[in-house]
């Protein structure tokens, strides 16, 4: 409950929160309690049954409905007398201008994905509004503060990148667990359901294939007059049997690892086909075919069980079927998605036989669909601290009481019965793109890089813009939105297809190119470097960006190091895959101080007796001293903070 001093902020201030998730319902529930009155929520989402064991406002009834809506009604019953607006849209919506963004006091962030997370930001820092941003990954969260030319902005430390691993190793040589989900996901499973003109290495090991008997082109198209079973099982024999062979017979490879054993379908049934139990059929009648499942027709109900290699091989033909006979309409479109059941499945399987061909040891379904879906298990305490840390933030930004403004970090075990981390905020990195307007530099070939390859991979991906427009001096190259003339539709969409050197204004080593997001009022500049040749493993976009990635902590105190780039989430250490959403707690600056009043010990000794967090380990080696009260349950910020080893503080 906010005190009698905050009170008279709290209720005259307009926020907006975006994203009514995980973190969102909590905090729109905080708010409400803590005497707010004028509340606007965005979220595009509708809820989902996944949701309600951690998302308390949704009840199973709502299921299917608009999350901001569900969780408007739901605070008006118990506050009736409070001002909700939901939005059921994406953030990145062109309505929500920076104008829509200029009425709000503060913004409060629950999102779970870096572009929304840099869109949001851009919009604050144009309208000039405080953000405060949020993120849990399990037990890990954490809670920032930005405020333009005052603290650093979202963008100010990159971000890190998802975990890759070299193509061979996914390929040939796997040694973890996580190897074999990648190849399952990304390979077979692309390679049978998913689009068939993607590049796909499993290619390489059909055209292995292809100097024996077999076709390269056919091996994994259903033959005529094959049945599933016959089609499923020569998948099978080919990835798990062949192929191994295949790789096998490279010695060199082998030389100082364990040789992988080829595994066929006759070895594993030896008395013929599998037979599932015919509940197949009885599931599509009532259900719609997203909840077709091979482990419900065969009969496996436990998901934390760890099927044998004779039970995974059974799924994995079994989801074959399933996807030809009832979801064949899906088949050539498919993307892995952790929430498809039948592609967990088939994804699990694949992934556990060909695990048990390399020694691996195997998982069941609930864990492997973890490392597939890169997910780490919500926790609705964590998410509840940190709504809880956002509203302590947001009252200080109302208040203009800026010098106590804290980023916060939640840690996983306490120590000493330490939980949270307070920590002053960084001024803004100087050569941040975003807040600072520093100039990026691209390598790029411009005699064959195309106009279209630079919007897609640098404009739209890497640097998170909506509405682009590209310009060389004066000369426009590119430019969308709905106001454009027919001519200059055809005149752009011609562009995008030309190479860089031979664009009307012609973009060579040495130009300068600005580019601008009319939405975001966002502007950067890129210098352009030709460069011949790309390393396809290393930079697989044909150009590099540079710039924003250096290390910043030149402009800060010399104590402080940063580690760009680590997150502290173990789950993305520990799983491979590219990750479109990013939960995972992200950069943690090194060699911040605690900041508490009481009884003192270094933060070192912190770190060496908690072993298990990730976080504190971040945190481990420094010069800096932490102070902390060994009494407190949690570390509570406090006005004194005088001998904590200070960065530059807020102005
Ligand atoms: N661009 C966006 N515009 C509006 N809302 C967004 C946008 N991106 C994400 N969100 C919302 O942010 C919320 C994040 O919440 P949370 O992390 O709990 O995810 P979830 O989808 O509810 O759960 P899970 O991903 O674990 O299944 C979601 O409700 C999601 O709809
Ligand atoms: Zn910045």
């Amino acid at each position: 409950m906010a005190s009698e001093q905050q009170l008279p902020s709290i209720k005259s201030s307009k926020v907006l929160m975006v994203g009514a998730g995980g973190i969102g319902c909590e905090l729109l529930k905080t708010l409400a309690l803590s005497g707010f009155q004028d509340i606007h929520i965005i979220d595009m989402d509708t809820i989902e049954v996944s949701n309600l064991n951690r998302q308390f406002l949704f009840r199973k009834s709502h299921v299917g409905q608009s999350k901001a809506k569900v969780a408007r009604d739901a605070v008006l019953r118990f506050r009736p007398q409070i001002n909700i607006t939901p939005y059921h849209a994406n953030v990145k919506d062109p309505d929500f201008d920076v104008d829509f963004f200029k009425q709000f006091n503060v913004v409060l962030n629950g999102l779970d994905n870096l572009d929304a997370r840099r869109h949001v930001n851009r919009l604050c820092l144009a309208a000039d509004v405080p953000l405060v941003e949020s993120g849990t990954t399990g037990f890990l969260g954490q809670v920032t503060v930005h405020i333009k030319g005052k603290t650093e902005c979202y963008e100010c430390q990159p971000k890190p990148t998802p975990k890759s691993y070299p193509v061979c190793t996914i390929t040939s040589t796997p040694s973890k667990f996580v190897h074999c989900i990648v190849w399952a996901k990304e390979l077979l499973f692309a390679k049978l359901f998913g689009d068939k003109n993607q590049d796909n290495d499993l290619n390489v090991r059909s055209n292995d294939a292809a100097s024996s008997s077999e076709n390269a082109e056919d091996v994994f198209e259903q033959r005529e007059g094959e049945d599933p079973e016959q089609y499923g099982r020569r998948i099978y024999d080919h990835v798990f049997g062949y192929n191994i062979e295949v790789a096998l017979s490279n010695e060199e490879t082998w030389k100082n690892r364990n040789r992988p054993r080829p595994i066929y379908s006759k070895d594993v049934f030896p008395n013929g086909l599998v037979q599932s139990n015919g509940n197949a059929d009885k599931v599509t009648v009532t259900e719609d075919p997203s909840s077709v499942s091979a482990m419900t027709s065969l009969g496996l109900k436990n998901p934390q069980d760890i099927w044998s290699l004779s039970e995974n091989s059974k799924i994995l033909l079994e989801a074959l079927k399933l996807f030809l006979g009832k979801r064949e309409k899906d088949i050539g479109n498919l993307i892995f998605d952790k929430d498809d059941q039948l592609a967990v499945e088939f994804v699990t399987a694949a992934a556990n036989i060909r695990a048990s061909s390399f020694g691996i040891p195997l998982h069941s379904l609930f864990e492997a669909k973890g490392i597939a879906g890169n997910i780490v298990h919500a926790v609705a305490t964590t998410n509840a601290i940190i709504a809880g840390l956002i509203v302590i933030e947001a009252i200080k930004v109302l208040q203009s009481n800026l010098n106590n403004c804290r980023m916060t970090y939640c840690l996983e075990h306490p120590s000493r019965k330490m939980l949270l981390m307070p920590v002053e905020p960084f001024e803004p990195n100087k050569s941040c793109y975003v807040c600072s307007e520093t100039p990026l530099s691209l390598e790029v070939n411009t005699n064959s890089s195309k106009l279209r390859d630079f919007v897609e991979k640098i404009v739209k991906s890497k640097l998170g813009m909506c509405l682009p427009l590209i310009m060389h001096g004066s000369a426009l190259l590119y430019e969308v939105g709905d106001d454009l003339d027919k001519a200059m539709v055809a005149n752009y969409t011609a562009n995008l297809d030309k190479v860089l050197a031979e664009l009307p204004s012609p973009v060579t080593s040495g130009t300068v190119l600005t580019v601008e997001d009319l939405q975001q009022e966002f502007t950067c500049s890129i210098n352009i470097k030709h460069r011949d040749e790309f390393d396809d493993e290393k930079e697989p976009d044909g150009m590099v960006l540079s710039g924003w990635t250096q290390a910043p902590s030149k402009e800060k105190d010399d104590n402080v190091a940063v580690s760009n780039g680590v997150s502290t989430s173990s789950a993305s250490q520990s799983t491979a895959v590219e990750a479109e959403d990013d939960d995972d707690i992200e950069i943690i600056p090194t060699g911040v101080a605690f900041v508490s009043a009481g009884a003192k010990r270094k933060l070192s000794e912190i770190c060496n007796s908690n072993s298990h967090s990730s976080v504190g380990e971040g945190y481990c080696g420094e010069k800096n001293t932490a102070v902390m009260d060994e009494e407190d349950v949690v570390v509570m910020l406090t006005e004194s903070n005088s001998d904590v080893s200070k960065k530059k503080r807020l102005q």
